[in-house]
């Protein structure tokens, strides 16, 4: 019996292990097809689909269990800006894993374009760069956020940190972020990610356990007419309450 089982067990690991590279070499050959000179109009089913699926797997062999709170205040009746804290690159990828029927397009470094087969996909769904050195730029992808929310295109994630945090609490955040929520007249989606820094000190030994908690939704009316500054801190007061 013992040799049966220890057979079952080899052939599993085999598949898995030929079943990685095989994945990664068709999502580089599919993402061939992505024009990154085009800026596409409209969101992909398939590569939305590629990009939640293979993270699935990937989120299994890095052995992280991603717990959800708050999934019920989602709006469900109009497309809404997410805003979360930025401990660790895993954010991004856990978050639009966890959520993956949310269509979420995040803004991100111009630098997240160019990795290798994931840089194409992102750009196919709908991922913006932003300049965060040139203000007026970065204006570019405000209203290119704006816009494809006020289509009802993609949800859009960002981090108004605007680069990772190291230490505990927020960094000072970007006010012009929540503008795109103003623009688009749609609500402010509050959540906070914890135990994301910790990924790379525990795998592989560990299993890494991940809370995505989301917190609570500022509506769009409610934030017609603030000041930046001042959402800022409305936002900043529900994070830390679970920080
Ligand atoms: C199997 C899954 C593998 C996925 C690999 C994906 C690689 C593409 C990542 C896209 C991430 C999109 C959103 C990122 C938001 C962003 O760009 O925030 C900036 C910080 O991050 C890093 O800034 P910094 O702390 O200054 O380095």
């Amino acid at each position: 019996m013992g040799t049966v089982i220890f057979w079952i067990i080899f052939w599993i690991v085999i598949a898995v292990l030929a079943f990685c590279p095989l994945y990664f070499i068709f999502l580089f050959i599919v993402g061939l097809f992505v024009d990154m000179n085009k800026e596409y109009e409209h969101d992909s089913k398939f590569f939305r689909f590629l990009l939640t699926n293979s993270t699935a797997v990937a989120a299994k062999l890095i052995r992280i269990r991603v717990k959800v709170t708050g999934r019920e205040l989602l709006p469900k009746d109009t497309r809404y800006l997410l805003v979360c804290n930025h401990r660790s690159k895993f954010d991004p990828i856990l978050t639009w894993y966890a959520f993956g029927k949310e269509q979420l397009s995040f803004i991100s470094k111009p630098e997240n374009f160019k990795v290798p087969v994931y840089g194409r996909i992102i750009h196919r769904c709908l991922f913006m760069a932003i300049d965060r050195e040139n203000p007026r730029n970065a204006m570019k992808t405000v209203n290119r956020a704006a816009d494809l929310l006020k289509r009802g295109e993609v949800n859009v994630a960002v981090y108004p940190e605007g680069r990772r945090n190291y230490d505990e609490g927020l960094l000072p955040f970007h006010g012009a972020m929540f503008k795109i929520a103003q623009k688009a007249n749609v609500p402010i989606v509050v959540m906070t990610a914890k135990g994301t820094y910790e990924i790379q000190k525990n795998f592989p030994l560990h299993r890494s356990h991940v809370e995505l908690d989301v917190l609570g939704v500022l509506s769009a009316e409610e934030i017609k007419g603030m000041k930046t500054t001042a959402i800022g801190e409305r936002v900043a007061g529900i994070m830390n309450k679970n920080l």
